[in-house]
């Protein structure tokens, strides 16, 4: 950890003179459209599949939209792509339904290319669909009658790779026949900060300890975690160097805001790390992004919003706010502003999962042109063609403006971010600005003309949220409208 590998002296490198690159992986590649590999891929290509071959563990940390996802998925597909015998042997845990689902995607774009099968448990269908997705069961005849341990014994995984939610995950370890992480080579834990901070029923140690050696002698108790871990095929692994279960499962952690701080890596139990990172400072703003502020009044936060929406011109947009519940206020009251020609829907930790993902399609697809988010859109969420940021409040933290702001200038690409402040703030988020090293932070000029012209508009469209607001509060029975029986620690993760 202490000689970092800086990423920023790679280049980007064409397909064609990447070495060791399986010919069928290639060909997948390009019908991605994708001619050359990012630099944060070839460093962890050399660190993986090149000279480094796999014998480290990787802490990566590198900018938002730099390529992450396909760093990690390229080596392990082309490793296993040699795997004989069918069995799960990649895992990659991630915070977020949205998240998973996005990465499974990546991984389905390459991995049938060589035969391996990717399988997704974040609790998008019901458990039972699940598990017929990802554990196949033997074909008996009809009419015999079979001993059901050795069923037991002949339930085999349906797939190679798993993308899942630590939740689901667990609950497929508890309570799922034939789930087993006995065989796993590769563990990967993406957006390792946010998954570090939550201990998600011990869902670390929990892997962790099942993919070590099975000796109920050292580890009493461990098989308590295996009720169903059986089958026909074993992974034995043996005692290796310091102590270590040899085959030896390789790690690989990520973040644009990676920890380094060794107290919380220790959790991972890395295999003497390597970190490698893009320049000297941890957080890294992408390089083609503009960072704007604006400074309003406080009560007319939402009029220099709307400016700023009707300046943007319909150019599809992400607007962060602090809360769920300003999130379905902001979003109401927009929708108020009729002459307002775009359209607009909210994304929250508090909607079912059905209808952030329906939001989150028409958004990709361009039928909406912003959406109103909580942090549950700030991380690793890639949506093409999304040209601007606005931090209508404004972040906390230096980590939640990286990624809030990194969900655009993707992939080199150009984009704004544009931060609403009241006066006093201004003097804090320079402060903050600096932590990402970014000193430029320029005035966003709006007009004053627009901003008045929109006064009669406002006063209307805020008689016409107080009044839904009250039918929202009279049709929930309670005090405020629909978060009023959410307490405060669980608002606080749904934000996330
Ligand atoms: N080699 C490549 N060539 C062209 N585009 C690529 C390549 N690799 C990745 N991309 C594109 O770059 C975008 C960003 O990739 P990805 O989502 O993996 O970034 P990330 O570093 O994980 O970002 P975040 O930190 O926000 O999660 C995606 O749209 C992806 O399709």
């Amino acid at each position: 950890m202490r000689s970092p590998v800086d990423v920023s002296k790679f280049e980007e490198c064409l397909l064609d003179i990447l070495p060791c690159l399986d010919p069928r992986l290639k060909m997948a590649l390009q019908n991605m459209g994708f001619k050359t590999l990012f630099p944060v891929q070839l460093a962890v290509w050399q660190e993986t599949i090149g000279p480094g071959a796999f014998e480290r563990d990787l802490c990566i940390n590198s900018p938002t939209g730099s390529g992450k996802t396909l760093a990690y998925a390229l080596p392990i597909v082309q490793m296993l792509s040699t795997r004989a015998v069918k069995c799960l042997r990649a895992l990659v845990v991630l915070p977020t339904r949205d998240l998973a689902l996005q990465v499974k995607q990546v991984f389905a774009a390459i991995a049938p290319a060589v035969g391996l099968s990717v399988g997704l448990a974040v609790g998008q269908s019901s458990i039972a669909d699940e598990i017929s997705e990802l554990i196949k069961k033997p074909e008996h005849e009809a009419g015999i009658c079979y001993d059901p341990q050795d069923v037991l014994q002949e339930l085999q995984s349906s797939v190679d790779i798993l993308v899942a939610t630590p939740g689901r995950l667990m609950d497929h370890i508890t309570t799922t026949k034939g789930f087993t992480l006995e065989h796993l080579c590769y563990l990967v834990v993406d957006e390792t900060d946010r998954m570090l901070r939550e201990a998600y029923q011990s869902w670390l140690p929990t892997v962790l300890k099942l993919t070590r050696i099975y000796d109920e002698n050292l580890m009493p108790g461990v098989n308590n975690f295996l009720p169903y871990a059986s089958g026909s095929l074993k992974t034995i692994r043996r005692w290796g160097f310091k102590g270590k279960s040899y085959p030896r499962l390789v790690k690989m952690v990520l973040s644009a805001t990676l920890t380094q701080d060794p107290s919380k890596l220790a959790q991972l139990d890395l295999h003497h790390p390597l970190f490698l990172t893009t320049g000297q400072r941890r957080y890294q703003l992408p390089e083609k992004l503009e960072s704007y502020k604006l400074i309003c009044p406080s009560k007319l936060k939402p009029l220099y919003l709307v400016a700023v929406l009707q300046h943007l011109g319909g150019e599809k947009c992400i607007v962060f706010t602090s809360s769920v519940e300003s999130t379905h206020r902001l979003c109401t009251l927009l929708n108020f502003f009729d002459d307002l020609k775009v359209k607009i829907k909210e994304y929250s930790g508090l909607q079912r999962q059905s209808i952030r993902s329906k939001t989150l399609k028409a958004f990709r697809e361009g039928d909406i042109q912003v959406l109103v988010s909580s942090d549950a859109m700030t991380r690793g969420m890639d949506i093409e063609g999304v040209r601007n940021i606005i931090n209508y409040d404004m972040p906390a933290y230096v980590k939640t403006y990286v990624h809030r702001a990194g969900r655009t200038a993707r992939a080199g690409q150009t984009g704004r971010c544009i931060t609403l402040l009241r006066a006093h703030e201004v003097k804090r988020f320079k402060k903050l600005l600096q932590k990402a090293d970014n000193d430029s932070c320029p005035f966003y000029s709006i007009p004053s003309s627009s901003v008045e012209s929109l006064h009669p508009f406002y006063l209307s469209a805020l008689e016409k949220l107080k009044e839904t607001v009250q039918s929202e509060t009279s049709r929930k029975g309670k005090v405020g409208p629909k978060f009023s029986r959410v307490s405060k620690g669980e608002k606080k993760s749904l934000e996330e």
